[in-house]
């Protein structure tokens, strides 16, 4: 369902060009949960945002449910992302006025519909991470795990077929953050949803039926060692 193939992405700064990614190809079926893990400046969140139709690769395809999302024009990858994709910030990035309710259906309302279809759907969502004790809360009264289980919330609510989650566990203390990373293995084999997170962090291959290895920009068969 997700095809990279032969993704280069190269950055130019003034006369300095750095290769973040090259020639990077794989494939995730539908349903997988998938860490991407390397270390720091190995282009792990490059290759997110290029999947996440955030930014375009250099050279190469990623081809999303059959459709070559390179090429879509500007309107119709936004549309995509809304209506397809779901994405975890490692800063949670919730609207701090808002309550925990409302940061979850905020997606949803940009769709269009009833509000009382999505008022309904972001309460079920936050039931589904343990959060229904917390709706009204703001996010500055919720702890930094209550806050990112409310960014997952808000990742599901216009159903994706896929979630991207950057480093969801950086901002976490190691209790918090294996809550997050549970959640989130719950939500893969109960809605079926596939997921790609990412990770500087080789141990969290546990919660992954499957690792995908950077190493300065390309795909390696084993993690670098440690040191
Ligand atoms: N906007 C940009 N402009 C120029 N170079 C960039 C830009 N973003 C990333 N890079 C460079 O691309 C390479 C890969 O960066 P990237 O952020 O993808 O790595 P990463 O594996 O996610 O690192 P970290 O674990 O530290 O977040 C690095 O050398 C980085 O300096």
């Amino acid at each position: 369902m997700i095809r990279v193939e032969n993704v280069s992405k190269i950055y130019t700064l003034g006369t300095v060009k750095v290769t973040a990614l090259r020639d990077v190809s794989f494939a995730v079926d539908d349903g997988e949960m998938v860490c991407i893990s390397g270390r720091s400046g190995s282009g792990k969140s490059t290759l997110l945002r290029q999947l996440s139709l955030i930014d375009k690769p250099t050279a190469g395809r990623v081809i999303f449910d059959g459709l070559d999302v390179v090429s879509l024009s500007e309107s119709r990858r936004s549309a995509l992302r809304l209506d397809r994709l779901g994405y975890v910030f490692q800063e949670y990035a919730l609207i701090p006025e808002l309550t925990a309710e409302e940061n979850v259906f905020l997606p949803a309302m940009m769709r269009g519909g009833r509000s009382r279809d999505y008022h309904a759907r972001a309460r079920s969502l936050l039931e589904l991470v343990g959060l229904d004790a917390r709706v009204a809360h703001r996010p500055k009264e919720l702890s930094g795990g209550e806050q990112q289980r409310v960014a997952i919330a808000r990742a599901l609510v216009n159903e994706p077929s896929a979630i991207y989650a950057d480093e969801p566990t950086a901002n976490l203390d190691s209790f918090s953050g294996q809550e997050v990373m549970q959640t989130l293995t719950r939500l893969n084999a109960e809605l079926g949803v596939t997921i790609l997170f990412v990770s500087h962090d080789p141990d969290d291959g546990q919660y992954a039926s499957r690792m995908i290895h950077l190493r300065d920009g390309e795909l390696v068969d084993e993690p670098e060692p440690a040191g």
